[in-house]
C-alpha cells in the first residue's frame, strides 16, 4: 500500500524519435495521425524541423515520445541536420508508390549517422516505414523483395507498412520505437556488466554523490 505521507514520484523516460525521408512521403501526416489522430489531405512542406510530445504507456511504464518531424526537401538540409544529435530512435520513411524515395533510403541513413555522430551504425535502432499502403497494389512501385534485401543488408531493422490516411500500423511503429529503446538500454547494460564494470558500493562510496554508474 502506498505511504500517504510520501509523495508519489512518477518516473517517465523521454525518448527522442526522429522522422526522416524524402519530401512528400508522409512524415508530417504520420506524426499528425499519432499525436492528434488526424490526417491532412493537403499538408504543406515542412521547413526545418518541428517537434511534438506524446505520452505513452507500455507494460506499466510511462514514456514521453518527443517526435521530431523534419523537412525532406534537399534545400532544407542545413536547417534539419543540426537536430539529429541525441536521437534515440530514427524512423526512415519512404512511400510505397515512390521508387526514388526508397532508393534514397541509404542516403538518409548515411546523413543521419554522420550528423548524429553515431559510432556503432550496425547497432543503431532504425525503423523502416513504407507509407501510403492504402493506395493499394496498383500504385505500388516498391516491392517486398527489394525491401527485404535492403533491410537484410542494413542489419535487419524492423519494417512496417503504414497508412497515415487510414491509420494502418501508425501506433505500432511508435510502440516498436519504445520496444527498440528498451532493448538497446538493456543491451548496453549487459555489455557494461560483461566488460567487468561492476560497481561495488562500499560504505564510503555510498556517501559519495560523485560516483556514477556509467562513465562518460
Ligand atoms: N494516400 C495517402 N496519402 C498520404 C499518406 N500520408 C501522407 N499522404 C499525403 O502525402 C502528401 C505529403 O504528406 P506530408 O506528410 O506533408 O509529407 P512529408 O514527408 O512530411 O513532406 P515534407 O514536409 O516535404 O518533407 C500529402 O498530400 C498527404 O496528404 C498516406 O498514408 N496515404
Amino acid at each position: 500500500m502506498p505511504n500517504p505521507r510520501k509523495p508519489q514520484v512518477e518516473t517517465r523516460s523521454v525518448l527522442k524519435v526522429l522522422i526522416l525521408g524524402d519530401g512528400g512521403v508522409g512524415k508530417t501526416c504520420i506524426m499528425g495521425r499519432f499525436i492528434n489522430d488526424q490526417f491532412e489531405d493537403n499538408s504543406f512542406h515542412t521547413i526545418g524541423v518541428e517537434f511534438l510530445n506524446k505520452d505513452f504507456a507500455l507494460t506499466g511504464k510511462n514514456y514521453t515520445l518527443q517526435i521530431w518531424d523534419t523537412a525532406g526537401q534537399e534545400r532544407f538540409k542545413s536547417l534539419r541536420t543540426p537536430f539529429y544529435r541525441g536521437t534515440d530512435i530514427c524512423l526512415l520513411v519512404f512511400s510505397l508508390d515512390d521508387k526514388s524515395s526508397f532508393s534514397n533510403l541509404s542516403l538518409w541513413r548515411q546523413e543521419f549517422l554522420h550528423y548524429a555522430d553515431i559510432q556503432d551504425p550496425q547497432d543503431y535502432p532504425f525503423i523502416i516505414v513504407g507509407n501510403k499502403v492504402d493506395l493499394g497494389a496498383a500504385s505500388r512501385t516498391v516491392h517486398a523483395e527489394e525491401i527485404k534485401q535492403w533491410c537484410s543488408y542494413h542489419g535487419n531493422p524492423p519494417y512496417y507498412e503504414t497508412s497515415a490516411k487510414t491509420d494502418v500500423n501508425i501506433g505500432e511503429v511508435f510502440k516498436e520505437s519504445v520496444q527498440q529503446w528498451i532493448k538497446r538500454e538493456s543491451d548496453l547494460d549487459l555489455n557494461f556488466k560483461a566488460a567487468g564494470n561492476t560497481l561495488y558500493l562500499t560504505p564510503e562510496s555510498q556517501g559519495n554523490s560523485k560516483i556514477r554508474r556509467y562513465c562518460c
